[in-house]
């Protein structure tokens, strides 16, 4: 049987490990656990990779992770015999980190997957082709190899040895007629005629070989291509520079000379990252076409030819004035006009999870800041005893006393078809219940695609269990600096290196499976692991608590509207950036108004005062 030229055609590792942050994230675990029938979760991993720009079809996906799987257990039980066997499988690790969270149920389905056994566990009941070809498939990384040899599989464990010493005697034509695999029947005999005087352990060495040199193969064709598109790119970037200086030299003739421009205007690109591998394309392009670059490849197909997570294409840049000015309009095109054909609701409604005895101020100001940036409703998810407090501040606000009910998640779940975005953490405090209960809710959201923000406590939750927000490309991480050494050193087990906060900030978001990042400070830093944005909009020295969630509740506003603007408006930039971007500036610009009237007297509530004509003055004048 021919094997679908698209499918099971090499995955990159890039998409590879996109792949295993969606399908390692506990929910999606939680979804596959004990679930015979699953297409509809690979169907919504299938949409998450597409949103990553990936496009995978649900059936390549679940072969992917099968073929993984098979990967990983063989090297294990390789590795039992030789410690040095896990090597040969390249995602060992990340499997390692997934699996070995799974429960006993699902332990025994991937064992039984790991030994050849019945891998019908979590087919559908239409993909007895889909089987036959998984099996044709392999280890996924090379359809086109020569000998299915994936078809021979063993009803025990096989006995491994890098060196070719087995510690006991394979049987393959014994083993094979007292448990055939599930669809062998179907299958063609020819390979098997082919293999039987082979050893199983020497099969899987040739196996993995092949496999291997399959992969050296495309990583050698790629550079290739890389680099011819490469040459491309300098062609055509020097042929556009030319004609920009002829340009240039007519108006000269035609026109009197102008000043050079003010410093301040002129964009600057800040040192780059440090890279394994130097970057390809965008080196020699003038500012100006870079920057241009920057906007229009931020999600596009060219990322998919990036191989390993530092490897990725560097496009950071500073945002000085003549920046600012370009981020602002994209900024500007998400806001909905204010029209008299609305209804009350669909400008936003936003939810605040957070609210609990100490901290009442938190969760009111972010729930007041979404209100005076433009959301219709909003909605505070807090315990019972914050609730009155909250209710007391403003009439305005919705509040919800369940946080520390019976039915916590149930109650807050209800209103989540309703709810445009959430922002979890403000006030939530670090109750174990509180915590738990915010995390069902996280869970939950996710799965309708809602925008998250999780700021405060909510981080506090991260630090102590990424998983609940890894790799979800709808979340927004916007922790102060303490907050960004927590999350930093959990996920990556050593001192941050507080030299560079760009480099960290860009590293972050990329262990986060690309989560976009707001490190605030002095200047704010904003990355989802492939593009970078700093907003140094002027504030002012005046610190007061509470401005985080002044910052937090209009990124809610923001985050909802750009993630439900076409894509155009953004210019194909990530609409978190755009959003955190729009959220940071407006911060940074209350801030300064604010203390321009009260200076050392300013609060966070003089700041809320300021929104209205803060949001004025960027984005509508
Ligand atoms: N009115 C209200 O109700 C408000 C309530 N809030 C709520 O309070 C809860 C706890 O939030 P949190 O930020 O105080 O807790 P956490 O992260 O443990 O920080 C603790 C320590 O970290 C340090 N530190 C902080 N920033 C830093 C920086 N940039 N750079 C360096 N260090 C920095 C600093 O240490 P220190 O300098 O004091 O030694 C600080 O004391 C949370 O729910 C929040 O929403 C607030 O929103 C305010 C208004
Ligand atoms: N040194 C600074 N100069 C200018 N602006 C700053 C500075 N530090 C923080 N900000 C701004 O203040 C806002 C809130 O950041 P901050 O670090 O105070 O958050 P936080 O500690 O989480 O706040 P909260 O008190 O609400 O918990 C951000 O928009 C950030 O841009």
């Amino acid at each position: 049987m021919l094997v679908n030229a698209t499918r099971g055609f090499l995955w990159s590792d890039l998409e590879t490990r996109a792949l295993l942050n969606i399908w390692g994230e506990h929910d999606v675990q939680t979804a596959l656990d004990g679930n015979f029938r699953n297409s509809h979760v690979y169907r919504d991993v299938a949409n998450r990779l597409c949103e990553l720009g990936f496009d995978r079809t649900p059936d390549q996906c679940r072969i992917r992770v099968k073929s993984l799987k098979r990967q990983y257990f063989q090297a294990k039980e390789g590795s039992r015999k030789n410690g040095q066997y896990h090597k040969m499988c390249k995602f060992y690790d990340e499997m390692e980190r997934i699996l070995s969270n799974r429960s006993l149920f699902e332990r025994q389905d991937i064992d039984s997957v790991a030994v050849g056994g019945d891998e019908t566990m979590d087919e559908d009941a239409e993909s007895t082709e889909l089987l036959q070809e998984a099996h044709m498939d392999g280890m996924g990384e090379c359809s086109f190899m020569e000998h299915p040899v994936k078809t021979e599989y063993p009803p025990c464990p096989i006995p491994v040895t890098v060196g070719g010493m087995s510690s006991f005697p394979t049987k393959p034509s014994s083993l094979s007629k007292t448990n055939p695999p599930a669809s062998s029947s179907s299958r063609p005999r020819r390979s098997k005629k082919r293999f039987a005087n082979m050893s199983l352990e020497k099969l899987m060495e040739k196996f993995l070989e092949q496999s291997m040199e399959a992969e050296d193969n495309f990583y050698r064709l790629e550079q290739q291509r890389l680099q011819a598109e490469d040459k491309r790119r300098e062609e055509e970037h020097s042929r556009e520079l030319q004609m920009l200086q002829m340009l240039g030299q007519i108006f000269n003739g035609i026109s009197t000379p102008s000043p050079a421009p003010p410093p301040s205007c002129i964009p600057q690109t800040i040192p780059t990252v440090p890279l394994t591998r130097p970057p390809c394309g965008n080196r020699n392009h003038p500012p100006a076409l870079n920057e241009f670059a920057s906007h229009s490849q931020a999600a596009g197909p060219g990322l998919l030819m990036e191989e390993g997570e530092t490897q990725f294409i560097e496009r950071s840049f500073s945002l000085g004035t003549a920046r600012m000015d370009s981020v602002i309009p994209l900024v500007r095109k998400t806001i909905p006009p204010l029209t008299s054909k609305k209804h009350k609701g669909q400008d936003g409604r936003i939810g605040i999870i957070g609210g609990c005895q100490e901290y009442t101020g938190a969760p009111f100001f972010a729930a007041i800041s979404a209100l005076k940036v433009g959301a219709d409703l909003s909605h505070v998810f807090c315990t019972k005893d914050a609730a009155p407090v909250i209710k007391s501040y403003s009439p305005e606000l919705i509040v919800h006393p369940v946080l520390d009910g019976p039915n916590a998640v149930e109650e807050m779940e209800k209103w989540l078809p309703r709810l445009h975005s959430l922002v979890v953490g403000p006030g939530l405090g670090r109750e174990e219940m509180l915590l738990k209960n915010a995390k069902e809710i996280i869970k939950r959201a996710k799965l309708r695609g809602i925008p998250i923000i999780i700021d405060a406590d909510g981080l506090w939750l991260v630090a102590k269990e990424p998983s609940v927000i890894q790799g979800y490309q709808r979340g927004i991480l916007t922790p102060n600096f303490m907050e960004f050494t927590r999350l930093y050193e959990a996920m990556h087990h050593e001192p941050l290196d507080s030299t560079d906060h760009k480099r960290s900030a860009q590293q972050l978001s990329i262990a986060m499976g690309h989560l976009t990042l707001v490190l605030k400070g002095e200047e704010d830093i904003i990355t989802d692991g492939k593009n970078m944005l700093t907003c140094s909009q002027e504030g002012s020295g005046r610190r007061c608590g509470g401005q985080g969630d002044l910052l937090s509740g209009s990124l809610g506003v923001f985050a909802h509207w750009a993630f439900s603007s076409p894509p155009d408006a953004t210019k194909g930039m990530n609409p978190s950036l755009v959003a955190a971007f729009g959220a940071t500036s407006l911060t940074r610009q209350c801030n300064r108004q604010a203390f321009h009237k009260h200076s050392r007297s300013t609060t966070t509530s003089d700041m809320i005062q300021e929104i209205s004509s803060a949001f004025k003055k960027l984005f509508e004048s």
